[in-house]
């Protein structure tokens, strides 16, 4: 058989998270389309599920083991098991991988691994390939990381606000929600830290962002590091509809079904508040109940997505029934076909990276209720950095109360504030579609990062 010409062949090693995958799924698409081959070595686990079921086409799929191969995460005992598991497990899979690829007819020229994972650095390293570190979070947060690594910024931080280069003032509240609560998560909390304990020694540093939306931060963190933004990683056809095919993510946590799609297509444009906390985080029991009655006095349509089959037993009594005409509750949709429908007014959002990138890059406001880890520093940049959205106040328990989520999707729903917000979300939308479009800024460091490798 003909050996197919390809300029260079990527290996790409995300953690095994939804929130994670796609990510580097969707960068693993767009160097098929200039030619390279794309490897994507997701866990023996996840590849058994049937939300990988969409795989594309042009990304050939690897396992390695995350130590878990019959349950994945949720055998585990716990995080720290779980984590430490997947680094023995990982680095040895990997290795056996990439040798195995050394001896196909396109061996690995660089290990694209996530920086949860800077053990993959190691094995890269020891292979002989090149290696980038591939951030799933914003530029900033990863700002505040690296200066908590390098003894830059001490733990517990005496004086807020805390000043970096190129964000805004923060206090504790606006830091990772890590700082706030160190013994909630310790594992991942040193994990996050830990991404950079040697990135000194990757080639590349890759960040799913994009130079215009985080410049200043950027700057400050090239001088330091080799650092190319590469982003938005969303489908093509919601950007610059460049790469062939490319309209969903690969991976799904749950079917989507069509019910959100048919039922936005009866509502008023603008008119609808779309709610969802990603596919990691659940909300307590009693936040659950306040954002039910904020949206109730809202009297806005609402799509409530809430990764249960019976949202009844987390609502107030009788709430469903009481909303029939207005709200529609989803146990997961298609977040990205959900968000460019102009039904949507604005997002209710735990302000994830992922939703947060899809937001902006479709124009859609955000109300903002972060409840850990990067999400709270995403909120403050909807809001203080972007203009996009608000963040909702929690009161001293830390909840979030009806009066205070009722005020903030009005404020960015009606009014001459919200219309500033629309306005600044299209603004990001065009920015964001620019930089991955034919010479913008991510696809000239796309090229840049190829033309270590790329054999023409
Ligand atoms: O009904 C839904 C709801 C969500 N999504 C998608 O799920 C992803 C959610 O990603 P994200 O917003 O980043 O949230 P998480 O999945 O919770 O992501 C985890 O990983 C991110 C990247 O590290 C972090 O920024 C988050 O804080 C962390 O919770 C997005 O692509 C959404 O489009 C759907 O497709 N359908």
């Amino acid at each position: 058989m003909e050996k197919k010409e390809y300029r260079g062949h990527v290996l790409a090693v995300p953690y095994p998270a939804q929130g994670h995958i796609n990510p580097l799924l969707q960068f693993c698409k767009r160097l098929a389309s200039k030619g390279f081959k794309a490897t994507l070595a997701i866990s023996t686990f996840i590849a058994n599920s049937n939300g990988f079921a969409d795989a594309p086409a042009t990304v050939h799929l690897e396992t390695i083991s995350d130590g878990f191969d019959d349950g994945g995460f949720a055998q585990a005992e716990s995080i720290a098991a779980y984590l430490s598991a997947f680094e023995a497990a990982g680095s040895k899979s990997l290795a056996h991988l990439v040798r195995k690829l050394a001896d196909s007819d396109h061996p690995i020229n660089c290990i694209v691994y996530d920086s949860f994972m800077p053990w993959a650095l190691d094995v890269a390293k020891q292979q002989g390939t090149l290696a980038a570190t591939f951030f799933t979070q914003a530029v900033a947060v990863g700002c505040i990381y690296y200066r908590v690594n390098r003894g830059l910024l001490r733990l517990p931080i005496p004086s807020p606000p805390v000043e970096i280069p190129g964000l805004p003032p923060l206090e504790i509240g606006d830091m990772p929600g890590y700082f706030a609560r160190p013994a909630e998560y310790p594992a991942y909390f040193a994990m996050v830290l830990e991404q950079y304990y040697n990135v000194d020694k990757a080639d590349f540093v890759l960040v799913n962002s994009f130079y215009e939306l985080e410049a200043k931060a950027v700057d400050s963190m090239q001088n330091l590091l080799p650092m190319l933004t590469i982003g938005p990683t969303i489908p093509s056809q919601y950007l610059d509809n460049r790469v062939d095919g490319d309209k969903t993510y690969g991976l799904s946590l749950l079917d989507p079904g069509a019910a959100a799609t048919s039922w936005l297509a009866t509502k008023p444009p603008g008119s609808v508040v779309y709610i969802s906390f990603g596919s990691m985080a659940s909300l307590p029991d009693l936040q659950t109940q306040e954002l039910a009655w904020g949206l109730m006095a809202s009297n806005s349509y609402f799509l409530w997505v809430t990764r249960s089959s019976e949202p009844e037993s987390e609502l107030p009594r009788d709430f469903v029934e009481r909303t029939r005409d207005t709200g529609l509750f989803v146990n997961w949709c298609r977040q990205l076909e959900v968000l460019a429908n102009e039904a949507v007014g604005c997002f209710v959002s735990h302000c994830g990276w992922n939703s947060i990138l899809e937001a902006l890059s479709l124009g859609v406001r955000v109300v903002a209720m972060p409840l850990w880890t990067d999400q709270t520093t995403n909120a403050k940049l909807v809001e203080d950095a972007w203009g996009v959205g608000v963040r909702v106040k929690a009161n001293d328990e830390g909840l979030m109360g009806r009066d205070e989520i009722e005020a903030c999707i009005s404020r960015v729903m009606v009014g001459e504030e919200g219309r500033k917000m629309k306005a600044n979300a299209k603004r990001w939308s065009d920015l964001a579609k620019k930089a991955v479009s034919e010479g913008g800024s991510s696809d000239k460091n796309i090229d840049e990062f190829v033309s270590k490798f790329a054999s023409s």
